[in-house]
């Protein structure tokens, strides 16, 4: 999925002043953007996270998951490092969108974990696919990357496109009783790496 850049502005939050960059894909017009805050050290590895859309997460502050306190816990630690960047894609409820994410969520409620649910939709464990950070990355010169997440999957995508990914940070936060099966599933199923099986 290639995706071009559209345009940039800056974005004041509780996190201090970062800019948001808006990119497109032109064939889909899907729409991605990439927070930045501070002068990127395009030298070094660029403390990153690669954030999916999650709705109920990151705005309506659902305790089903541990997206929302992910997302701020990741601008918290660029804004205190001083420089670094979010991609945050557009690929909600692992790829399968809203609707379809509130349906697997309709069949969590009914028993299922969350791969179950994908599964008994017709979708995979999770769809998303990260080919649009290489423009993104390419449009700041980043080439390498200390990444803020738990994934496999994300450190294995930036390694097939060429990425250096030169640390991985643990963001273990927002875990509560309402995602305790969320997130041992994860760990069970997805093969996140959390320091003490959390
Ligand atoms: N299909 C589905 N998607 C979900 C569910 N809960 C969260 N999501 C989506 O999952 C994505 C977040 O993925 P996670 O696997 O939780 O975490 P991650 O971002 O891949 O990994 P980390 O970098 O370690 O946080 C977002 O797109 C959410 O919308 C669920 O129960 N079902
Ligand atoms: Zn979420």
């Amino acid at each position: 999925m290639s995706v071009q850049f559209v345009d940039s502005s800056k974005l004041p939050t509780q996190f201090g002043e970062f800019c948001i960059h808006g990119f497109q894909d032109p064939q889909t017009l899907k729409e991605h953007v990439v927070l930045t805050f501070g002068e990127l050290n395009t030298k070094e590895a660029v403390l990153a996270r690669v954030h999916s859309e999650c709705l109920t997460g990151d705005a309506l502050f659902s305790a089903r998951c541990d997206c929302g306190p992910q997302l701020q816990e990741a601008m918290r630690r660029i804004s205190e490092h001083g420089s670094g960047m979010i991609m945050y894609l557009r690929q909600e409820g692992r790829g399968i969108g809203l609707m379809n994410k509130i349906r697997a969520y309709h069949l969590q409620d009914d028993g299922a974990d969350t791969v179950e649910a994908n599964e008994a939709l017709g979708f995979g464990a999770d769809q998303r696919e990260y080919s649009m950070c290489v423009d993104m990355l390419a449009h700041f010169g980043v080439t390498k990357l200390k990444l803020m997440t738990n994934n496999p999957r994300k450190l294995d995508a930036m390694a097939k496109y060429g990425i250096q990914v030169e640390g991985r940070e643990e963001i273990k936060v927002g875990h509560n009783v309402h995602n305790e099966g969320y997130i041992a599933t994860k760990g069970a199923k997805l093969g996140h790496m959390f320091s003490d099986d959390a």
